[in-house]
């Protein structure tokens, strides 16, 4: 079984998309020089994280500039780049969507977050179904050493998917990721360490860099976290690059010592037989 070196990068996001794009860029090739071979980014890192803004600084797969640069920087550095998510036109609908490209750069997966952001709390209000339209389809990538699931962010508080995702034999949940100030501090490490010890997964979650002027202020604290639920690697709350080994002989053994997938007991599940 293999190893692999994952880094998740923690990057500003500014009001200039061009900024965006080319940071992304540098800190991809930086990610790569520290060995990584897959390499993720977070949630919308080419626009500020506002609803009315995902419209204008959305752009059409395959010519929109930001995806024409994650193809080209992942068949420069031939890794796998879990490209975050930016806003994605595809006719009338926007969505909030992850581009995954492979070591020659063809597209290995597309995912368009699947649960919309729609919450009303103290201080926190969310609408992104005010602009966006809800993805539908499960996202595996076969990333050859190691099997992928790709959710974005409020995807993550539904261990439904990620379990299904587990089921369809994933090695990793790659999340990018954009909480904040509210639920960051209650729900963020919570959530990514729980997916990851219900599934036995590695999961790690990409956050923009917090900045404190920001219209949404983001919590940072990107995350790598092992199957046993042990936090590996962690970033502050500024730009940052976090490396972690992926070791698949890790996955094998909590499993083999607490079999919970063995375990479940699918015979009792079904609530509608009753
Ligand atoms: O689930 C949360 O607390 C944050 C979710 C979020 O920020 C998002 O989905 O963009």
């Amino acid at each position: 079984m293999g190893k692999c070196k994952l880094a998740v990068c923690q990057i500003n996001v500014t009001a200039d998309k061009r900024f965006n794009i080319n940071n992304a860029r540098d800190v991809v090739f930086r990610a790569a020089s520290q060995g990584a071979q897959i390499v993720l980014l977070p949630e919308m890192f080419n626009c500020p994280y506002e609803t009315s803004l995902f419209p204008d600084y959305a752009e059409s797969y395959p010519d929109g500039e930001t995806v024409q640069m994650l193809s080209r920087v992942a068949a420069e550095l031939g890794i796998v780049l879990v490209g975050g998510s930016i806003p994605e036109r595809d006719g009338d609908i926007v969505y909030n969507t992850c581009f995954v490209f492979g070591q020659q750069g063809g597209l290995l997966g597309r995912h368009r977050k699947m649960h919309l952001f729609d919450v009303d709390l103290p201080d926190l209000n969310v609408q992104e179904s005010s602009t966006l339209g809800p993805g539908r389809d499960f996202t595996v990538v076969d990333a050859g050493i190691c099997k992928i699931g790709v959710m974005i962010c409020f995807d993550v508080r539904f261990p439904e998917l990620a379990r299904l995702l587990a089921l369809a034999g994933v090695d990793m949940l790659l999340i990018p990721a954009a909480f904040n100030m509210v639920t960051g501090p209650a729900h963020w490490d919570l959530t990514m360490r729980m997916r990851a010890v219900d599934n036995q997964v590695y999961v790690a979650a990409a956050s923009p860099a917090r900045d404190e002027q920001a219209e949404y202020v983001t919590y940072g604290h990107s995350m790598v976290v092992d199957p046993w639920g042990t936090v590996v690697a962690q970033a502050g709350t500024g730009e940052e690059i976090i490396v972690a080994e992926v070791n698949l002989e890790t996955i094998r053994e909590v499993r083999e010592r607490l079999p919970l997938l063995a375990q479940r007991r699918t015979d009792l599940y079904d609530l509608c037989k009753k």
